[in-house]
Protein backbone atom coordinates (compact mmCIF):
# COMPACT_ATOMS: atom_id res chain seq x y z
CA UNK A 1 0.00 0.00 0.00
CA UNK A 2 1.66 3.31 -0.79
CA UNK A 3 1.84 5.92 2.04
CA UNK A 4 0.00 9.41 1.86
CA UNK A 5 1.91 11.98 -0.04
CA UNK A 6 4.64 13.48 1.95
CA UNK A 7 5.37 17.37 2.04
CA UNK A 8 8.41 17.99 1.14
CA UNK A 9 10.82 19.00 3.50
CA UNK A 10 11.75 22.28 1.72
CA UNK A 11 8.29 23.28 2.02
CA UNK A 12 8.58 24.31 5.75
CA UNK A 13 10.26 27.71 5.10
CA UNK A 14 7.70 28.14 1.97
CA UNK A 15 4.80 27.46 4.19
CA UNK A 16 4.51 31.18 5.52
CA UNK A 17 6.40 33.32 3.48
CA UNK A 18 5.37 36.04 5.52
CA UNK A 19 7.84 35.61 8.12
CA UNK A 20 11.05 36.60 6.19
CA UNK A 21 9.56 40.31 6.01
CA UNK A 22 8.06 40.75 9.42
CA UNK A 23 10.14 41.83 11.98
CA UNK A 24 8.55 45.28 12.13
CA UNK A 25 11.20 46.71 14.62
CA UNK A 26 13.46 46.47 12.26
CA UNK A 27 11.97 48.15 9.14
CA UNK A 28 10.30 50.90 11.55
CA UNK A 29 10.94 54.07 9.45
CA UNK A 30 9.75 56.11 12.52
CA UNK A 31 12.89 55.60 14.23
CA UNK A 32 15.60 55.54 10.97
CA UNK A 33 18.07 57.30 13.08
CA UNK A 34 18.23 54.79 15.85
CA UNK A 35 21.09 52.08 15.46
CA UNK A 36 20.02 48.94 17.20
CA UNK A 37 21.88 48.90 20.27
CA UNK A 38 22.24 45.75 23.52
CA UNK A 39 19.70 48.62 25.61
CA UNK A 40 16.98 47.94 23.19
CA UNK A 41 15.51 44.83 24.85
CA UNK A 42 15.51 46.61 27.75
CA UNK A 43 13.44 49.85 26.34
CA UNK A 44 10.90 47.33 25.58
CA UNK A 45 10.33 45.96 28.80
CA UNK A 46 10.05 49.00 30.57
CA UNK A 47 7.72 50.98 27.40
CA UNK A 48 4.19 50.02 27.42
CA UNK A 49 3.06 48.26 24.78
CA UNK A 50 1.17 51.30 23.68
CA UNK A 51 3.92 53.59 23.51
CA UNK A 52 5.57 51.65 20.70
CA UNK A 53 3.76 53.68 18.28
CA UNK A 54 4.23 55.24 15.66
CA UNK A 55 4.68 52.15 14.07
CA UNK A 56 4.13 52.25 9.93
CA UNK A 57 1.37 50.28 9.18
CA UNK A 58 1.90 46.43 8.41
CA UNK A 59 3.57 45.96 4.63
CA UNK A 60 1.63 45.05 2.21
CA UNK A 61 -0.34 42.27 2.07
CA UNK A 62 1.38 40.61 -0.96
CA UNK A 63 2.78 38.06 0.17
CA UNK A 64 -0.77 36.33 1.47
CA UNK A 65 -1.28 35.54 -1.77
CA UNK A 66 1.89 32.72 -1.81
CA UNK A 67 1.00 31.94 1.61
CA UNK A 68 -2.53 31.06 0.97
CA UNK A 69 -0.81 28.82 -2.25
CA UNK A 70 1.40 27.05 -0.31
CA UNK A 71 -1.28 26.34 2.31
CA UNK A 72 -3.28 24.89 -0.63
CA UNK A 73 -0.51 23.28 -1.65
CA UNK A 74 0.76 21.37 1.70
CA UNK A 75 -3.10 20.59 2.02
CA UNK A 76 -3.48 16.93 3.76
CA UNK A 77 -4.73 13.99 1.45
CA UNK A 78 -7.72 13.01 2.40
CA UNK A 79 -7.75 10.34 4.98
CA UNK A 80 -9.53 7.09 3.16
CA UNK A 81 -12.83 6.19 5.13
CA UNK A 82 -12.46 3.08 7.71
CA UNK A 83 -13.56 0.06 6.33
CA UNK A 84 -16.64 -1.76 7.87
CA UNK A 85 -16.00 -4.43 10.09
CA UNK A 86 -16.39 -7.63 8.64
CA UNK A 87 -15.51 -9.71 11.72
CA UNK A 88 -16.63 -8.08 15.21
CA UNK A 89 -14.99 -10.47 18.27
CA UNK A 90 -16.21 -9.00 21.51
CA UNK A 91 -15.40 -9.93 25.44
CA UNK A 92 -15.17 -13.69 24.48
CA UNK A 93 -14.76 -15.77 27.73
CA UNK A 94 -14.40 -19.66 27.52
CA UNK A 95 -13.39 -21.86 29.95
CA UNK A 96 -12.78 -26.15 30.05
CA UNK A 97 -13.13 -26.83 33.70
CA UNK A 98 -10.62 -25.49 35.02
CA UNK A 99 -8.75 -24.20 32.24
CA UNK A 100 -9.32 -20.79 30.87
CA UNK A 101 -8.97 -20.75 27.16
CA UNK A 102 -10.54 -17.37 26.41
CA UNK A 103 -9.72 -14.64 28.72
CA UNK A 104 -11.82 -11.49 27.56
CA UNK A 105 -10.80 -11.74 24.07
CA UNK A 106 -12.41 -8.52 21.81
CA UNK A 107 -10.52 -8.19 18.03
CA UNK A 108 -12.30 -5.76 14.95
CA UNK A 109 -11.11 -7.61 11.56
CA UNK A 110 -12.29 -4.89 8.95
CA UNK A 111 -13.31 -5.67 5.53
CA UNK A 112 -11.06 -6.82 2.97
CA UNK A 113 -8.40 -7.67 5.97
CA UNK A 114 -6.35 -10.94 5.43
CA UNK A 115 -5.58 -11.35 9.34
CA UNK A 116 -3.45 -13.74 10.70
CA UNK A 117 -3.99 -15.16 14.64
CA UNK A 118 -0.64 -16.38 15.87
CA UNK A 119 0.01 -17.81 19.21
CA UNK A 120 1.92 -20.81 21.14
CA UNK A 121 0.54 -23.94 21.10
CA UNK A 122 -2.54 -24.24 24.01
CA UNK A 123 -2.76 -20.44 23.67
CA UNK A 124 -6.91 -20.36 22.67
CA UNK A 125 -6.19 -20.36 18.54
CA UNK A 126 -8.90 -22.93 17.46
CA UNK A 127 -11.14 -22.22 20.46
CA UNK A 128 -11.68 -18.33 19.29
CA UNK A 129 -11.94 -19.77 15.74
CA UNK A 130 -14.37 -22.59 16.45
CA UNK A 131 -16.92 -19.90 18.34
CA UNK A 132 -16.11 -17.61 15.82
CA UNK A 133 -17.87 -19.97 13.14
CA UNK A 134 -20.39 -21.05 14.85
CA UNK A 135 -19.17 -24.53 16.38
CA UNK A 136 -18.31 -23.69 19.92
CA UNK A 137 -20.44 -22.09 22.45
CA UNK A 138 -19.20 -18.98 24.38
CA UNK A 139 -19.24 -18.54 28.28
CA UNK A 140 -20.08 -14.99 27.18
CA UNK A 141 -18.86 -12.59 24.97
CA UNK A 142 -20.35 -11.91 21.19
CA UNK A 143 -19.31 -12.62 17.86
CA UNK A 144 -20.80 -10.62 15.29
CA UNK A 145 -20.04 -11.29 11.43
CA UNK A 146 -21.12 -8.57 8.72
CA UNK A 147 -23.89 -7.10 11.35
CA UNK A 148 -25.15 -10.78 11.83
CA UNK A 149 -24.23 -12.10 15.58
CA UNK A 150 -23.19 -15.59 15.20
CA UNK A 151 -25.16 -17.26 17.95
CA UNK A 152 -28.65 -15.55 17.85
CA UNK A 153 -28.62 -15.47 14.24
CA UNK A 154 -26.79 -18.87 13.37
CA UNK A 155 -28.34 -19.40 9.72
CA UNK A 156 -27.54 -16.27 8.31
CA UNK A 157 -24.34 -15.84 9.50
CA UNK A 158 -23.89 -19.54 8.52
CA UNK A 159 -24.00 -18.22 4.94
CA UNK A 160 -21.28 -15.13 5.10
CA UNK A 161 -18.83 -17.63 6.84
CA UNK A 162 -17.09 -20.37 5.44
CA UNK A 163 -14.76 -22.50 7.99
CA UNK A 164 -12.07 -24.81 7.63
CA UNK A 165 -11.58 -26.23 11.16
CA UNK A 166 -8.90 -27.65 12.51
CA UNK A 167 -9.58 -31.36 13.29
CA UNK A 168 -11.00 -31.92 10.56
CA UNK A 169 -14.92 -33.67 11.28
CA UNK A 170 -15.58 -34.28 7.70
CA UNK A 171 -17.81 -36.63 5.90
CA UNK A 172 -15.04 -38.99 4.76
CA UNK A 173 -17.25 -41.58 3.53
CA UNK A 174 -18.14 -39.63 0.96
CA UNK A 175 -15.82 -38.98 -2.07
CA UNK A 176 -14.11 -35.39 -2.80
CA UNK A 177 -16.79 -34.53 -5.57
CA UNK A 178 -19.86 -36.00 -3.13
CA UNK A 179 -18.45 -33.80 -0.42
CA UNK A 180 -17.90 -30.70 -2.45
CA UNK A 181 -21.84 -30.93 -3.80
CA UNK A 182 -22.57 -31.87 -0.19
CA UNK A 183 -21.22 -28.51 0.95
CA UNK A 184 -23.01 -26.65 -1.75
CA UNK A 185 -26.16 -27.80 -1.64
CA UNK A 186 -26.37 -27.48 2.32
CA UNK A 187 -25.41 -24.01 1.74
CA UNK A 188 -28.75 -23.61 -0.14
CA UNK A 189 -26.67 -23.48 -3.91
CA UNK A 190 -29.05 -25.06 -6.90
CA UNK A 191 -27.29 -28.17 -8.35
CA UNK A 192 -26.33 -26.59 -11.70
CA UNK A 193 -24.25 -23.95 -9.74
CA UNK A 194 -22.87 -26.82 -7.53
CA UNK A 195 -21.53 -28.98 -10.35
CA UNK A 196 -20.03 -25.57 -11.87
CA UNK A 197 -18.77 -24.74 -9.04
CA UNK A 198 -17.01 -28.02 -8.11
CA UNK A 199 -15.08 -28.50 -11.39
CA UNK A 200 -14.14 -24.82 -11.02
CA UNK A 201 -12.62 -25.61 -6.89
CA UNK A 202 -11.35 -29.27 -8.13
CA UNK A 203 -9.60 -27.63 -10.39
CA UNK A 204 -8.32 -24.54 -8.98
CA UNK A 205 -7.06 -27.01 -6.16
CA UNK A 206 -5.13 -29.45 -8.02
CA UNK A 207 -7.89 -32.38 -7.10
CA UNK A 208 -8.40 -33.68 -10.40
CA UNK A 209 -6.77 -37.47 -9.63
CA UNK A 210 -8.59 -37.00 -6.57
CA UNK A 211 -12.45 -36.55 -6.19
CA UNK A 212 -13.47 -39.51 -7.36
CA UNK A 213 -11.94 -41.53 -3.80
CA UNK A 214 -13.06 -41.62 -0.49
CA UNK A 215 -11.87 -38.57 1.23
CA UNK A 216 -10.78 -41.06 4.09
CA UNK A 217 -8.25 -42.13 2.16
CA UNK A 218 -6.73 -38.60 1.41
CA UNK A 219 -3.35 -38.21 2.32
CA UNK A 220 -3.30 -34.87 5.09
CA UNK A 221 -3.18 -32.01 2.85
CA UNK A 222 -4.94 -33.41 0.11
CA UNK A 223 -8.16 -33.71 2.62
CA UNK A 224 -6.88 -30.08 3.99
CA UNK A 225 -7.44 -28.99 0.40
CA UNK A 226 -10.37 -30.52 -0.42
CA UNK A 227 -11.97 -28.51 3.39
CA UNK A 228 -11.01 -25.47 1.95
CA UNK A 229 -12.74 -26.39 -1.39
CA UNK A 230 -15.49 -27.08 0.46
CA UNK A 231 -15.19 -23.85 2.82
CA UNK A 232 -15.36 -21.88 -0.34
CA UNK A 233 -18.17 -23.17 -2.40
CA UNK A 234 -20.93 -21.20 -1.37
CA UNK A 235 -18.83 -17.57 -1.95
CA UNK A 236 -19.13 -16.36 1.89
CA UNK A 237 -17.75 -13.19 3.08
CA UNK A 238 -15.67 -13.87 5.61
CA UNK A 239 -13.31 -17.25 5.55
CA UNK A 240 -12.07 -18.99 8.90
CA UNK A 241 -9.50 -21.16 8.43
CA UNK A 242 -7.61 -23.05 10.87
CA UNK A 243 -4.20 -23.70 10.12
CA UNK A 244 -4.77 -23.85 6.34
CA UNK A 245 -1.44 -24.21 5.42
CA UNK A 246 -0.53 -27.61 7.79
CA UNK A 247 0.71 -30.19 5.85
CA UNK A 248 0.14 -28.60 2.32
CA UNK A 249 2.99 -28.74 0.12
CA UNK A 250 4.66 -25.91 -0.95
CA UNK A 251 3.36 -25.59 -4.74
CA UNK A 252 -0.17 -26.37 -3.52
CA UNK A 253 0.07 -23.80 -0.66
CA UNK A 254 1.47 -21.13 -3.34
CA UNK A 255 -1.41 -21.78 -5.13
CA UNK A 256 -3.84 -21.71 -2.43
CA UNK A 257 -1.78 -18.39 -1.10
CA UNK A 258 -2.75 -16.96 -4.75
CA UNK A 259 -6.18 -17.97 -4.09
CA UNK A 260 -6.84 -16.26 -0.96
CA UNK A 261 -4.87 -13.41 -2.26
CA UNK A 262 -7.32 -12.68 -5.84
CA UNK A 263 -10.27 -13.29 -2.82
CA UNK A 264 -9.54 -10.64 -0.33
CA UNK A 265 -8.62 -8.15 -3.46
CA UNK A 266 -12.12 -8.29 -4.53
CA UNK A 267 -13.76 -7.49 -0.92
CA UNK A 268 -13.51 -10.85 0.94
CA UNK A 269 -12.09 -11.08 4.23
CA UNK A 270 -9.95 -14.01 5.84
CA UNK A 271 -8.99 -15.10 9.24
CA UNK A 272 -6.15 -17.78 9.14
CA UNK A 273 -4.29 -18.93 12.25
CA UNK A 274 -0.92 -20.55 11.70
CA UNK A 275 2.67 -20.96 12.97
CA UNK A 276 4.64 -20.14 10.03
CA UNK A 277 5.69 -16.70 11.33
CA UNK A 278 7.37 -16.16 7.37
CA UNK A 279 4.18 -16.94 6.08
CA UNK A 280 1.53 -14.68 8.19
CA UNK A 281 4.46 -11.75 8.16
CA UNK A 282 4.37 -11.65 4.05
CA UNK A 283 0.85 -12.54 3.15
CA UNK A 284 -1.09 -10.82 5.99
CA UNK A 285 -2.22 -7.16 6.44
CA UNK A 286 -3.50 -7.47 9.82
CA UNK A 287 -2.10 -9.71 12.97
CA UNK A 288 -3.52 -10.17 16.78
CA UNK A 289 -0.54 -12.75 19.10
CA UNK A 290 -2.66 -14.15 21.50
CA UNK A 291 -1.12 -16.09 24.46
CA UNK A 292 -2.99 -18.02 27.42
CA UNK A 293 -6.27 -16.92 26.08
CA UNK A 294 -5.51 -13.07 26.11
CA UNK A 295 -4.80 -11.03 23.18
CA UNK A 296 -1.25 -9.03 23.83
CA UNK A 297 -1.22 -7.09 20.57
CA UNK A 298 -3.26 -6.99 17.20
CA UNK A 299 -3.26 -4.47 14.41
CA UNK A 300 -1.67 -4.27 11.16
CA UNK A 301 1.07 -6.44 10.35
CA UNK A 302 3.95 -3.26 10.69
CA UNK A 303 2.33 -1.91 13.65
CA UNK A 304 2.88 -5.40 15.54
CA UNK A 305 6.15 -6.07 14.21
CA UNK A 306 7.45 -2.74 14.95
CA UNK A 307 11.29 -3.18 14.17
CA UNK A 308 11.33 -6.91 14.48
CA UNK A 309 10.22 -9.91 12.64
CA UNK A 310 7.39 -11.04 13.58
CA UNK A 311 8.61 -14.11 14.68
CA UNK A 312 10.89 -11.81 17.39
CA UNK A 313 7.80 -9.83 18.18
CA UNK A 314 6.12 -13.24 18.80
CA UNK A 315 8.59 -14.74 20.83
CA UNK A 316 9.45 -11.95 23.10
CA UNK A 317 5.52 -11.91 24.13
CA UNK A 318 5.11 -15.43 23.99
CA UNK A 319 7.78 -15.91 26.84
CA UNK A 320 11.12 -16.72 25.23
CA UNK A 321 12.95 -19.78 24.55
CA UNK A 322 13.34 -22.65 27.38
CA UNK A 323 17.25 -24.15 27.11
CA UNK A 324 17.32 -27.51 26.10
CA UNK A 325 18.67 -28.89 29.64
CA UNK A 326 17.63 -31.99 31.60
CA UNK A 327 17.48 -33.91 28.19
CA UNK A 328 21.45 -35.21 28.80
CA UNK A 329 20.19 -38.74 29.00
CA UNK A 330 18.85 -37.94 25.14
CA UNK A 331 23.15 -38.06 24.51
CA UNK A 332 23.77 -41.13 25.57
CA UNK A 333 21.90 -43.56 23.53
CA UNK A 334 21.09 -47.28 24.65
CA UNK A 335 22.68 -50.53 23.64
N1 LIG B 1 -12.62 -29.63 24.34
C1 LIG B 1 -11.70 -29.26 25.23
N2 LIG B 1 -11.73 -29.77 26.46
C2 LIG B 1 -10.83 -29.40 27.40
N3 LIG B 1 -9.87 -28.49 27.19
C3 LIG B 1 -9.80 -27.95 25.97
C4 LIG B 1 -10.71 -28.31 24.92
N4 LIG B 1 -10.39 -27.60 23.82
C5 LIG B 1 -9.35 -26.84 24.15
N5 LIG B 1 -8.99 -27.04 25.42
C6 LIG B 1 -7.89 -26.36 26.15
O1 LIG B 1 -8.01 -24.97 25.92
C7 LIG B 1 -6.74 -24.38 25.72
C8 LIG B 1 -6.68 -23.74 24.36
O2 LIG B 1 -6.71 -24.74 23.37
P1 LIG B 1 -6.72 -24.42 21.81
O3 LIG B 1 -6.90 -25.69 21.09
O4 LIG B 1 -7.71 -23.35 21.57
O5 LIG B 1 -5.25 -23.83 21.60
P2 LIG B 1 -4.48 -23.49 20.24
O6 LIG B 1 -3.95 -22.12 20.38
O7 LIG B 1 -5.35 -23.76 19.08
O8 LIG B 1 -3.28 -24.52 20.31
P3 LIG B 1 -2.43 -25.23 19.12
O9 LIG B 1 -1.57 -24.19 18.52
O10 LIG B 1 -1.65 -26.25 19.86
O11 LIG B 1 -3.41 -25.82 18.16
C9 LIG B 1 -5.73 -25.53 25.90
O12 LIG B 1 -5.27 -25.51 27.23
C10 LIG B 1 -6.56 -26.77 25.63
O13 LIG B 1 -6.04 -27.88 26.35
Amino acid sequence: MSSLPETPAEDGPRANPVSPVEPVTESAPSEPKKPATPRAPRTREATPRTAAKPRTPAKPRAPRAPRAKAAQKTAPAPVPEPKPTALGIRQLYKRFGSTIALDGVSIDVPEGSFFGLVGPNGAGKTTMLSIVSGLLRPDSGEVVVHDVDVWKQPERAKHLIGVLPDRLRLFDRLTGAQLLYYSGTLRGLDGATVTSRVNDLVEAFGLEGAVGRLVADYSAGMTKKIALAAALIHSPRVLVLDEPFESVDPVSAANITEILQKYVASGGTVVLSSHSMDLIQRICDRVAIIVAGVVLDSGTADEVRGQKTLEERFVELAGGRKAAEGLEWLHSFSE
